[in-house]
């Protein structure tokens, strides 16, 4: 029996990459990449409620500009309602309110949340009951990260990042999470990666060594094996951010990383209190600074109507 849904709630988590291997970029212009995703827990909420009509809102903390997410109609959440309408032979309609805590541009997948959630809040006010493989294809056509936006946990990313599978991650990592004012673009990164890298192997490095660390679950043997292939050249376009990875590196963080293409900075810790101490030394430089775990769930139903 179908059970009708007007309105619901998804919530879904912003992403690092433990390990980010890139190589040279592919006919298509995009890079392969060997990644293992992480979900941490800073999330959007997502809220489709059943309109004649359709629109999107957005509810942004004070420290994100408006100015800084495209124009009416053009939000990664009204592509994801087209293509699944259009998946489906549907007409797009519906409310969605997007109430946002991932920054923007940071190198934290906050679109792509916002994308999945989008798909699972839709697929379940107009009550499509979307296979999982088809949301994991629409998913892709959006972008790179939202297919992990769906599965969360902690994944292994090949191809261009898109196709994902889970790998066991039994560990409670903790992070503190220093966000910057300032967004770095995802293309502009991965342009200076082939300036500064032109001979780069056209096969990324492997996650084996990170994958092994993990399953240790003990934060220093994963401190010493995460890495980020984009990092330097974040660096390079950011010096700020290599200053930054020192400055808690300097303050007992296990590690320092870019978070994907940045210019979002992370730092490894033992535990949770250990992540507080870090994080408040760190705020005495930096507006805002928070302490969050992974791995946590993907795109998920926090509430319905
Ligand atoms: C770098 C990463 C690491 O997880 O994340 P962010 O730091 O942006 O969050 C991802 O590869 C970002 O994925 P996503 O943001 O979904 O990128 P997409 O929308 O697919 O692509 C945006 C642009 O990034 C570049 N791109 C993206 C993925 C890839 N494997 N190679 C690329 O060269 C291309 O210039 C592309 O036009
Ligand atoms: N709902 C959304 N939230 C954030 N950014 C969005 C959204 N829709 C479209 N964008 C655009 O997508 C780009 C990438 O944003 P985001 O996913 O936050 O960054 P990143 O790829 O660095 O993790 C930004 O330029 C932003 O303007």
């Amino acid at each position: 029996m179908s059970t009708l849904t007007s309105a619901v709630t998804v919530r879904a988590p912003a992403k690092i990459n433990l390990h980010l291997g890139v190589g040279a970029p592919r006919p298509d212009g995009f890079h392969p990449l060997t990644t293992v995703y992480h979900a941490v827990g800073l999330c959007d909420d997502v809220t489709a409620t059943l309109a004649d009509g359709w629109g999107v809102s957005m509810a942004l903390p004070h420290w994100i500009d408006a100015d800084d997410l495209p124009a009416d109609g053009e939000n990664i959440v009204d592509r994801a309602a087209t293509l699944l309408a259009a998946h489906h032979g549907i007409r797009v309609s519906g409310l969605v309110s997007v109430v946002k805590a991932i920054p923007v541009a940071g190198g934290m997948a906050g679109g792509s949340a916002d994308a999945a959630a989008a798909l699972v809040a839709l697929d379940r006010v107009w009550d499509l009951r979307t296979p999982d493989e088809d949301l994991l294809a629409i998913a892709a056509q959006l972008g790179s990260d939202v297919p992990f936006a769906l599965l969360g946990g902690t994944a292994l990313g090949t191809g261009r990042g898109e196709l994902v599978e889970p790998v066991a991650d039994h560990g409670t990592w903790w992070w503190v999470v220093v966000p910057s004012q300032e967004g770095l673009s995802t293309p502009a990164v991965y342009r200076h990666f082939d300036a500064m890298f032109p001979d780069a192997a056209p096969e990324p490095c492997g996650a084996d060594a990170l994958l092994a660390a993990l399953a240790t679950r003990d934060p220093h043997r994963l401190a010493d094996v995460l890495h980020n292939d984009l990092q330097l050249p974040a660096i390079d376009l950011r010096p700020d951010l290599g200053e930054l990875i020192d400055r808690g590196q300097g303050v007992g963080a296990l590690r320092g990383l870019v978070s994907g293409s940045g210019p979002t900075c992370v730092f490894l810790c033992e535990s949770a209190d250990h992540a507080r101490s870090v994080a408040a030394a760190l705020e005495q430089d930096h507006p805002r600074v928070l302490v969050a775990n992974g791995p946590v769930a993907g795109a998920h139903l926090v509430e319905y109507a």
